[in-house]
């Protein structure tokens, strides 16, 4: 969980408070604060700006929603951000009691830190790393 807290200041309207990213969580739940900025990534690749209602919460995916936080008023701004991850050398991989003939392996078995360096590499495609760890057939 992390306390996301921005001084936002008067000279620093329109400008990017948290740069464009995505999280290296496989989920991350968001509370914002009164004042707005959050903007994301949709899937013609423009920014739209999300305008938060009370006591509602935002989520994101895995690598799929890149978003950034844009400084729209001189206000102190605040986000709760809750996120699961993995141990850094940890592997994500179907139970095995969950795969039989009948339900058979969709995706090989996942490094997390396979996953973090890939949301690094700037030609990564959002959503797109599931994709390299498709099982063989
Ligand atoms: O403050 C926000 O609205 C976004 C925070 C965020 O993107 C993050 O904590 O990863
Ligand atoms: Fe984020």
């Amino acid at each position: 969980m992390r306390l996301n807290v921005y001084d936002l200041k008067e000279e620093t309207i329109g400008l990017p408070a948290m740069c464009l990213h995505s999280d290296s969580s496989f989920l991350t739940v968001l509370l914002e604060g009164e004042v707005n900025g959050l903007e994301v990534v949709d899937q013609t690749r423009k920014l739209v700006a999300v305008h938060s209602q009370p006591s509602t919460f935002v989520a994101f995916i895995g690598d799929v929603g890149k978003h950034r936080v844009i400084c729209t008023q001189a206000a102190p701004r605040i986000s709760i951000s809750f996120s699961v991850v993995s141990p850094r050398d940890g592997v994500v991989v179907s139970p095995a009691p969950l795969v039989d003939e009948e339900h058979p392996r969709i995706y090989r078995s996942v490094p997390y830190n396979d996953y973090r360096e890939f949301r690094r590499t700037p030609s990564s495609l959002d959503g797109n790393f599931l994709s390299l760890y498709q099982a063989e057939e």
